[in-house]
């Protein structure tokens, strides 16, 4: 039997594992679970076709595997159960792009990784019925179609970049397919060529060299124009624009931005002025496109805004070409008032052969190489590959796109069955402990699946991550958040989650505090929820599989007795966790259950005279 491994002096864990690493990997960055480092295993997924529901027996086993594998204590139980996991087949990932070796040596690890670039849409339809992952640059385009085709099959999607205009978010969210994208990685190298571009174009780099190239001297036709002492716009000052902002200042321009979302505090720190779209053309000497490519900003920039553009401006544009409209800038470029345009992007990628705008004298154009340096491109490969593993685990993903997975979903799941009636609920708090600063902790995700775990159990429609806050407001239900710094690892996201549910009766007293409220907390420990607080006992449960909470007398002999009737009915306990208030007073037990026990079963647990009260709820 293991020692505690609980740090509350007032719990007494029967069974536990106790692991002695603690390494965290990088993926504890992008994952709710701590203390992880799980070798790669072939385990069974268990994520749903149409719903987010977590993927739980993947990442709960494969970290208890870890949790075994560095364990000293005897675990036959725990193995057997898993060596009935370990026979399914790796999942299989679909690299569709080049992509970096470290990020493909992660995937290998893990899955069967198959690399076919230039697939035809046809040939994508066909091959991703057998795939459980893919993963695509800008040119692979992954439509409704694509997710037909996988057939359910399909789990994730991971852009390898930032721009996932290319993927067809509302088909994946409806065959419940999470995307993810590697937003961090590439920032400085679409930074640096947006700066390549913008001071090439000034000093007509490209179109020098290949007149020298024709065999021509041409000096005074490719007199440029100075950058220092001008004005650039930036437009959307998100992380690349606020990098070329950086950059612009350091070469003497006068930075302004435009960003209707972006902090004022965040541009102040730049030293930059955020104004209006208007302004930012107006005054505007050369405009750098950064905002992303979604139904607001196709085709911002139009004949109407040329219009509204300083004469002779100098447009760069490593974001999207879709943001402007082609035809528009030939024609601002060919009266003047667009003097010169640098494209990294365009609305068709490649463009055709004849396009007027590629082929215009001041156009300076490269082949969408934003992201393409080596660091970016191995950098984005580890963080893409990390959040599709991650992904396919079921962890939680930072970089999620439509929805996320994480298992505080059973919290609220469970919160709701310690309602007596299980409906009535208006009020629930959700108090976050992190070490990070509250302004960033971003607690959405968690939030949203707290609320699924809630309200799936008490709605008759199909409750997903996407829509569980706007039918939770339907229904009537508050939500409030509360974030408190807790003295724990930062590296952690959180340190613990405690549900509240205010105004309702519990079938289960002890689950209430003494402020009146049904109170529970988890925490995720050797990479596996756990249930840490019923009320105002301390408990230490696996959040997995059945569980029965019993108040009792604290007295000897208790466990053995639950155990015993448990044990009679043919109902395999894998694990117990004791928590009291205080010796010889009130305890509660914990106790994890593989089968649900009958009715038989539970009326003698009731009948055990020192118990007081108990429940059965299912995670
Ligand atoms: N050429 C290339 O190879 C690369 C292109 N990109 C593209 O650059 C763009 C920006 O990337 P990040 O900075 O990483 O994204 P980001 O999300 O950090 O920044 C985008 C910013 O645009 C702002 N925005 C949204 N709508 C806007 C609007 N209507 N007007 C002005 N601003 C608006 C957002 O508030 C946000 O601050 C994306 O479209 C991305 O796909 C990024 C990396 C490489
Ligand atoms: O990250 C982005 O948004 C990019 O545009 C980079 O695209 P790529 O991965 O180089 O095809």
């Amino acid at each position: 039997m293991a020692a505690s491994s609980s740090s509350s002096s007032s719990i007494k864990p029967i069974f536990t594992t106790r692991s002695k690493s603690s390494n965290s990997s990088k993926s504890s960055l992008l994952s709710f679970l701590h203390n992880t480092n799980p070798k790669p295993i072939s385990l069974k997924f268990s994520s749903h076709n149409s719903n987010y529901t977590t993927p739980p027996s993947f990442t709960i086993r494969n970290s208890l595997q870890t949790a075994l594998e560095t364990s000293e204590l005897p675990v036959s139980k725990f193995q057997d159960d898993l060596n009935l996991q370990a026979v399914t087949p790796k999942p299989t990932i679909l690299v569709s792009e080049k992509l970096g070796e470290a990020g493909l040596a992660i995937l290998r690890s893990f899955g069967n990784v198959e690399c076919l670039y230039d697939l035809s849409p046809e040939a994508l339809c066909e091959k991703i019925s057998q795939c459980d992952a893919l993963i695509v640059r800008s040119g692979t385009k992954v439509t409704r179609s694509v997710f037909e085709a996988a057939n359910g099959k399909l789990k994730v999607v991971g852009r390898a970049g930032v721009g996932i205009d290319n993927v067809d978010l509302q088909a994946a969210t409806e065959f419940g397919c999470l995307v993810v994208n590697a937003p961090i990685a590439n920032t400085v190298a679409a930074a640096e060529h947006g700066i390549a571009l913008l001071a090439s174009m000034a000093r007509n780099v490209s179109q020098a060299d290949a007149s020298i190239k024709a065999g021509k001297w041409l000096r005074s036709k490719y007199v440029g124009v100075s950058l220092v002492g001008k004005t650039l716009a930036v437009m959307g000052f998100g992380k690349v624009g606020s990098e070329v902002a950086r950059r612009a200042k350091g070469l003497g321009m006068n930075v302004i931005a435009h960003d209707p979302y972006a902090p004022a505090d965040k541009a102040r720190a730049v030293g930059v002025e955020l104004v209006s779209f208007d302004q930012a053309l107006a005054t505007a000497d050369f405009i750098s496109l950064h905002m992303p490519l979604n139904p607001t900003t196709s085709k911002i920039f139009n004949d109407e805004t040329f219009a509204k553009m300083k004469k002779g401006v100098r447009i760069v544009n490593v974001a999207r070409g879709g943001v402007i409209d082609e035809e528009a800038l030939v024609r601002a470029l060919d009266s003047g008032v667009v003097a010169q345009a640098a494209l990294d992007v365009f609305t068709e990628e490649p463009p055709a052969k004849d396009s007027k705008l590629v082929q215009h004298e001041n156009v300076t154009v490269t082949p969408h190489l934003g992201a393409s340096t080596k660091e970016a491109q191995e950098g984005v490969a580890i963080e893409i590959a990390e959040a599709v593993v991650g992904a396919l685990r079921g962890e939680l993903s930072a970089t999620a796109i439509n929805a996320p997975m994480v298992p505080s979903e059973k919290l609220g799941r469970l919160a709701v069955q310690l309602v007596s009636g299980g409906s009535g609920i208006k009020s629930v708090k959700l108090i976050y402990r992190s070490a990070r600063d509250p302004d960033d902790l971003d607690t959405r995700i968690l939030r949203a699946m707290i609320t699924k775990g809630i309200i799936e159990p008490i709605s008759a429609s199909f409750i997903n991550l996407v829509n569980a806050d706007f039918t939770a407001k339907q229904k009537g239900l508050r939500i409030s958040e509360e974030r408190v710094v807790a003295d724990s690892s930062p590296e952690f996201p959180i340190d613990s989650i405690q549900v509240q549910l205010s105004n309702v009766d519990s079938k289960f007293a002890a689950a209430v505090s003494e402020n009146g409220e049904i109170s529970i907390e988890g925490k995720v420990k050797f990479g596996i929820p756990h249930l840490t607080r019923v009320g105002s006992f301390g408990v230490d449960a696996s959040l997995e599989g059945n569980l029965i909470l019993c108040r009792q007398v604290d007295q000897p002999g208790m466990i053995g007795k639950v155990g015993n009737i448990l044990g009679e009915h043919n109902v395999n306990v894998n694990f117990m966790s004791v928590g009291r208030t205080f010796r010889r007073n009130h305890g509660i037990m914990a106790i994890g259950v593989d089968e649900e026990p009958n009715q038989d079963s539970l009326k003698e647990i009731g009948k055990v005279p020192a118990i007081e009260e108990f429940v059965f709820l299912k995670l």
